[in-house]
């Protein structure tokens, strides 16, 4: 006969007594409940406590700012410091972006050439013109007319990479530039936009990698057969002509086009870009432009120190005006934001709206951001950016006082600029906050990986000092 189990002592205390009357029933199943309602009570606080320990670890940074301001150049600078193989791997998709960077400012030069009004040649040409005429079309120049008739295979090259970084059903992106016969206001040069989850280069990945393929440093092992760096290639010594052309150079100098500040300028690695094993370097993938629409947010756990485990949640917004009321769900539950104000554009104006003034609208945005009430426990950090440029223009002889008159008398340099700026923004942000806090305050050029790098780690750590801080608050 097999031996009996011992009887289970838990069981037989758990198990109700045999004389229990009704209402010993009542009072003891009454009791029961009440347990099991406090052990459920208890088991909640525990996964809730759990979440809310979890949620403390999670960093999130929002990057704000108009368009243009520099905020996913800043992504990828984080994505370059933080998962440095991971940006590797993906700077040879950023050719096609820089690609059609190129093609576009080739483009662009074409157009306003074929525009060239008679008074805008040289004395001499234009002299005989009477006024009526001065206004009406030139002819271009022999040597350009036949550059631009070699360029023409270009069109098709931006037509095909606008269908490889541009989702199919992105109808909007694929406006291109619609030439409006005479009329050069009407001519619209639609950017081209990324949407969010970067599924332009989920897809390019899938298409171009060779797995198992060694990597090295001026070439991943990934590229393949690639119809628009061949085109490039061919059209590279007809690019840099009409680019060093002094025909050219003249009437951008005479329309104020200073393509060497816009972004996604490439015209002088043209050599470089157009030869067959191009793979972008780290700084190209820094100046390469794609405008952002929607939201993309970029995920990285720190892997050493004390924030080791620490997950952080960088959101990159799109910038440009019809974006920016997207922008306040993203403020909930927000660590820091870190906002660009590109203070280099004093002199520019929005795409969006001719009548804005660049700088004005980052100063307006700033306001905003500063006095939400939303925002008041959030810390703020100001880079202002495109310190490069701004120099670049100073040393020109583009006047700061010209654009704001506030700037007076000052002397025009780069160091007096920077002060200035730094006292207006450092105002808006005391007077408008709902409640004191810190200023932190960064003159940047993001595309400067150098530079850039020390930033972000100072910035780093104060985020996450802050977070610490505030999570042991909270507890
Ligand atoms: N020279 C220079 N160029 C910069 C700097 N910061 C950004 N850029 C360039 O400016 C262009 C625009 O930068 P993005 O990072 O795409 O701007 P964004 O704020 O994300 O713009 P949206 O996506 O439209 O909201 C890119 O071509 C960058 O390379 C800078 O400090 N100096
Ligand atoms: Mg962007």
């Amino acid at each position: 006969m097999p031996a009996r189990d011992p009887p289970d002592p838990l069981d037989a205390a758990l198990r109700p007594p045999i004389d229990e009357t009704a209402e010993e029933k009542i009072l003891r199943l009454a009791q029961e409940a009440e347990a099991r309602r406090v052990s459920h009570q208890i088991d909640e606080d525990i996964k809730r406590e759990r979440t809310s320990r979890k949620k403390r670890q999670v960093v999130r940074l929002l990057l704000l700012g108009q368009s243009e301001s520099g905020k996913s150049t800043t992504l990828r600078q984080f994505q370059r410091l933080y998962t440095p193989s991971a940006f590797r791997d993906e700077r040879v998709l950023w050719r096609s972006v820089i690609q059609l960077n190129v093609v576009r400012s080739i483009r662009t030069i074409l157009d306003t050439v074929s525009d060239v009004r008679v008074r805008e040649l040289p004395v001499s040409s234009a002299s005989e013109a009477s006024d009526d005429e001065s206004y009406e079309r030139a002819r271009l120049p022999f040597h350009l007319e036949t550059i631009a008739m070699r360029l023409l295979p270009l069109r098709h090259i931006e037509s095909l990479l606008v269908a490889k970084l541009v989702p199919p059903n992105e109808e909007e992106a694929t406006h291109l530039g619609v030439y409006h016969g005479d009329d050069p206001h009407r001519r619209h040069h639609h950017e081209i936009f990324v949407r969010p989850g970067a599924t332009w280069k989920g897809g390019m990945l899938h298409r171009t990698r060779i797995p198992g393929r060694p990597t090295s440093a001026g070439t991943t092992g990934q590229e393949t057969h690639d119809e628009s760096q061949e085109a490039l290639g061919q059209c590279c010594e007809d690019m840099i002509a009409l680019w060093n052309d002094a025909f050219v150079q003249d009437i951008l100098r005479k329309r104020k086009m200073r393509l060497e500040e816009s972004p996604g300028f490439f015209l002088n690695d043209l050599q470089r870009i157009a030869s067959t094993n191009y793979c972008p370097s780290d700084e190209d993938v820094f100046r390469a432009r794609l405008k952002t629409v929607g939201v993309c947010e970029y995920k990285f756990e720190m892997e050493a120190g004390f924030e080791s485990g620490t997950e952080w949640r960088i959101i990159d917004v799109g910038g440009s005006r019809s974006q920016v009321a997207t922008w306040v769900p993203f403020f909930d539950d927000v660590d820091a934001i870190i906002f660009l104000a590109p203070i280099s554009a004093f002199d520019q104006t929005l795409v969006e709206d001719k009548s804005v003034n660049r700088l004005e609208d980052s100063v307006l945005l700033w306001k905003a951001v500063c006095s939400n009430k939303l925002l008041e426990k959030v810390e703020l950090v100001l880079f202002m950016n495109k310190c490069d440029i701004l120099d670049r223009k100073l040393k020109s002889g583009i006047r700061l006082s010209k654009y704001l008159r506030s700037f007076g008398d000052r002397p025009n340099d780069l160091d007096t600029a920077q002060k200035f700026f730094r006292s207006k923004f450092s105002f808006i942000h005391r007077e408008h906050s709902p409640q004191p806090r810190k200023f932190h305050g960064y003159f940047t050029s993001v595309t400067d990986a150098s530079t850039t790098s020390g930033i972000l780690a100072s910035v780093r750590d104060m985020v996450m000092r802050e977070h610490l801080r505030k999570a042991k608050l909270l507890s």
